[in-house]
């Protein structure tokens, strides 16, 4: 059984949906009432888009409403997981943010977290019973839509492990590694290696887990074009994409899932999540 906090999240699920009302209290604060009419011996998998702090609040009274319900085993489905990026402090004065959701969250006493293609390893080491499901089944709908002859390019050292797991999983499509560099005072991205001579004029698809602002991903393409890359494409799983389309118009087609939010773009196409 579903219950879900976010109305504007639609993920592709045969689950039955358990009914609730909320609102907030003219003082801020979240109010739930979950229509108790479920069978509290089943789990009930709690989905929500935990994007910010504030959504915090209403998952914690949410569990707390199923448990007085007797319900005993609650999973969480978060498609995004919070604050994921700031996994170590870089400079003293910093949070370790990604810790200070995590045990929120730990104190919920889950029987499981499931996160959608978590950012780094960080994440699933400091969520206890943590799953992360990964971006394979995504890529492989992406690939559906452009075809497969294409190369799939990585980004960066962080992405590389995750993209050569896709590329065993869609039985051995080949992997161009990139890496990228930053200003070691400013952090700002300063230059992109492509780790091949000549592409030939291969269709490139380039696969990692967030876009931003999109810096990443312009800058990379114009290596990839000046090494003789086909068509552009772009798969995120989470797409924020804070400075619009528009920056990223070298991008023949750009895909994303509804992880962090909805979209209805016709530059981007959004591959629903499963539950
Ligand atoms: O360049 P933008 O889109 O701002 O940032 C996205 C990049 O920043 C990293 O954390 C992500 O994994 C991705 O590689």
């Amino acid at each position: 059984m579903i219950l879900n906090l976010d109305p504007k999240f639609t993920p592709v699920t045969t689950q039955e949906e358990i009914k609730f009302q909320s609102f907030t209290f003219s003082g801020g604060e979240p109010h739930i009432k979950i229509n108790p009419d479920f069978d509290h011996n089943e789990k009930v998998t709690i989905t929500h888009r935990l994007n910010s702090f504030n959504d915090l609040g209403l998952l914690c009274i949410t569990v707390d409403a199923l448990r007085r319900m007797d319900v005993k085993i609650i999973d969480l489905f978060i498609p995004y997981f919070p604050a994921a990026r700031q996994d170590r402090v870089m400079i003293k004065g910093e949070s370790l943010s990604v810790k200070v959701y995590a045990d929120i969250i730990n104190g919920l006493q889950l029987n499981k977290v499931f996160v959608f293609d978590a950012h780094s390893e960080v994440t699933p080491a400091l969520v206890n019973n943590c799953e992360v499901i990964p971006n394979h089944t995504f890529i492989q709908q992406v690939l559906k839509v452009i075809g497969d002859n294409v190369k799939l390019i990585s980004p960066d050292g962080g992405a590389l492990k995750k993209i050569y797991k896709v590329s065993e999983f869609l039985g051995g499509i080949d992997v161009v590694e990139c890496s990228k560099s930053r200003d070691v005072k400013t952090g700002k991205l300063s230059g992109f290696k492509v780790y091949e001579d000549d592409l030939n004029g291969m269709d490139c698809l380039i696969v990692d887990d967030i876009c931003d602002g999109g810096g990443t991903f312009v800058g990379l393409a114009e290596e990839l074009k000046k090494k003789n890359a086909g068509k552009l494409y772009l798969a995120v799983s989470h797409g924020i994409f804070n400075k619009g389309f528009e920056v990223l118009d070298c991008f023949d087609k750009i895909f994303t899932t509804n992880s962090f939010k909805d979209f209805d773009d016709e530059r981007v196409e959004v591959v629903k999540l499963e539950l």
